[in-house]
């Protein structure tokens, strides 16, 4: 039978940042590398992520949630935002795309949050262990912090992957963004049915417009895209609805 596990090295990473334009030291690289295994230990114990041998996690999660540092730089030169942005990855599980994100750009200023503990638990392990200031791991449902004074409108950036589908993302994310802020989704190759679904909410939200950026990670690992939304308008008290009312009864 066809062997059909992916080959994918430390050194194939680390040429795949820096042919993309986001070279990392030999610090970085040690930091994934720990990242990796010890996602691979507490994955053994717990449910943390279905991707779970080490060239995997280096191809499907990192190098896959690594592909928004250039989207998310090219925010930046439009918008008022810099390296020291505040952002926000909710529903974060293992990290992703967060805590890669912040490995890879040390200087933002990074907001880990998701609903389950042990998911938590593990990401402050990990900032514990690799001494990662400026990063905030919340053990809380978005819906929840999006109704905080401290988190309110207060991100440049919000990041999702993989949490739910466009209208649920739109009705989480658009208290959490400022005015002139962008929300990130990572979504699959073909998300424009969910974005009609999500045009009506992201207008009573305050975003303005939808962009797509597709890419294509290498070995045939997959074709996904970034959508990035824009708010240019404050969002009403009223959002985001009670906890768990977008999924049970989205704005479409
Ligand atoms: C399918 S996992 C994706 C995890 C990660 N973003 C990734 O790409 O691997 C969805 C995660 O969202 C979390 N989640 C679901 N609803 C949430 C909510 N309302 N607030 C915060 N986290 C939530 C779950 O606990 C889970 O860890």
């Amino acid at each position: 039978m066809v062997d059909t596990k992916i080959q994918f090295s430390i050194e194939d990473f680390a040429r795949e940042c820096e042919q993309r334009g986001f070279p990392l030291s030999l610090k970085q690289i040690d930091q994934f590398i720990h990242y990796a295994n010890w996602l691979q230990e507490w994955n053994q114990k717990m449910n943390l992520t279905a991707i779970s041998d080490f060239d995997s996690i280096l191809l499907k999660h990192f190098l896959d949630c690594l592909e928004l540092v250039p989207v998310l730089q090219r925010g930046m030169e439009k918008s008022k935002g810099s390296t020291h942005s505040k952002v926000l990855d909710f529903g974060t599980g293992a990290g992703f795309p967060g805590l890669v994100l912040k490995l890879a750009m040390p200087e933002l200023s990074m907001t880990l949050c998701d609903s389950l503990r042990k998911r938590t638990d593990f990401l402050s392990f990990i900032v514990d262990q690799l001494n990662l200031t400026d990063v905030q791991v919340l053990h809380a449902r978005t819906e929840e912090i999006a109704k905080l004074g401290d988190y309110r409108e207060r991100f440049a950036y919000v990041l999702a992957r993989a949490v739910a589908r466009m209208p649920v993302l739109i009705e989480w994310a658009g208290p959490l963004v400022q005015v002139e802020g962008y929300f990130y989704a990572m979504k699959g190759p073909h998300p424009q049915s969910e974005l009609l679904e999500a045009n009506r909410i992201a207008e009573r939200v305050g975003f303005l417009r939808f962009d797509v950026t597709p890419y294509e990670l290498p070995l045939g690992a997959g074709d996904h895209t970034i959508v990035c939304a824009y708010k240019g308008r404050p969002t009403p008290r009223s959002f985001p609805r009670r906890p768990g009312e977008a999924q049970r009864n989205p704005i479409l």
